[in-house]
């Protein structure tokens, strides 16, 4: 999927909404836990309830190959389920790899070429060697870690260097060499509010996954008064509010309920910040 195309269903749908795939088996509520696959039957009922509200999905790995064989099989039947059914949505591997050249290779490979994936998102502490292999696929995308809404953020991400240039701000300024913003996102948490100010002084055009609303407690008014762009720019996530809010047999309603919320506050934020026209 294009950029272009990704603006065109936020426009559609006036939402910018991607849903956070973190089916932890835990959670699956009672009566799912008797059919064959209860994470795949989870997510497709989760999907089916809130794909009229959202435009990605983000399954994340750690759920599903936490649970082994079985994990991997619902991942794949997951994003096969997506694909056919909402070929318009956007679909994002949480995966966060990278490794050195050969190596990330393969991750490409599993990811791009076995699972048919939109993006995959990627760590850029091993440097241009490691994304770039992720870079070869035509119309498919590096989600880059640049400024992560945990607290440790502060550990790395914030520090300055000698120049005063911050280290989320050097990741942005040097990966830009290695893509352009066809094909390369970046991971901004939602927390860190004002600071998408100067995201956007580094990276002004390119689309943002920004995770951390809802459980986290991020600003969804912050994050689009702060970055977004012409373009909306924007792919917030929700995992938790939405898949969790509601153990009852009627939780794919109420996802859907909360879902559509969410992609309530998007379409005025949409009109308050002028995004409306389909650009060329
Ligand atoms: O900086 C980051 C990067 C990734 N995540 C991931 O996003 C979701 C958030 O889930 P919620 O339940 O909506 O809090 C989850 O998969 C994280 O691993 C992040 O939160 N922050």
């Amino acid at each position: 999927m294009t950029k272009q195309q990704l603006f065109e269903q936020i426009l559609k749908k006036q939402s910018f909404l991607c849903v956070g795939l973190d089916t932890d088996i835990k959670m699956i509520p009672e009566h799912l836990l008797d059919t064959e696959d209860p994470i795949y039957e989870f997510n497709k009922a989760i999907i089916d309830a809130t794909t009229p509200y959202c435009v990605a999905y983000k399954p994340n790995l750690a759920f599903y190959e936490s649970e082994g064989v079985n994990g991997w099989m619902a991942f794949e039947k997951t994003v096969a389920y997506i694909r056919q059914r909402y070929p318009d949505q956007f679909i994002i591997a949480d995966a966060k790899r990278g490794d050195i050249g050969n190596t990330s290779e393969m991750y490409a490979r599993t990811f791009f070429d076995e699972v048919k994936v939109n993006a995959v998102t990627v760590a850029p502490y091993m440097g241009k060697d490691s994304v770039k292999p992720f870079l070869i696929y035509p119309e498919r995308w590096v989600i880059l870690l640049a400024l992560t809404s945990n607290k440790g953020a502060l550990d790395f991400q914030l520090t300055e260097d000698r120049n005063g240039e911050r280290l989320f701000e050097k990741v942005l300024r040097v990966s830009q060499q290695w893509a352009t913003a066809e094909q390369m996102m970046y991971v901004v948490g939602a927390t860190q509010g004002k600071l998408f100010e100067d995201v956007r002084k580094i990276v002004p055009e390119h689309f943002l996954l920004v995770p951390g609303v809802g459980a986290q407690g991020g600003s969804l008014e912050e994050v689009c008064r702060y970055g977004m762009n012409k373009s909306c720019g924007l792919l917030v996530n929700s995992s938790r509010g939405i898949i969790y809010a509601d153990s009852t047999e009627d939780f794919a309603y109420t996802a859907g309920q909360e879902a559509r919320k969410l992609q309530q506050e998007m379409k005025e934020m949409l009109e308050k910040f002028g995004v409306s026209q389909i650009l060329n």
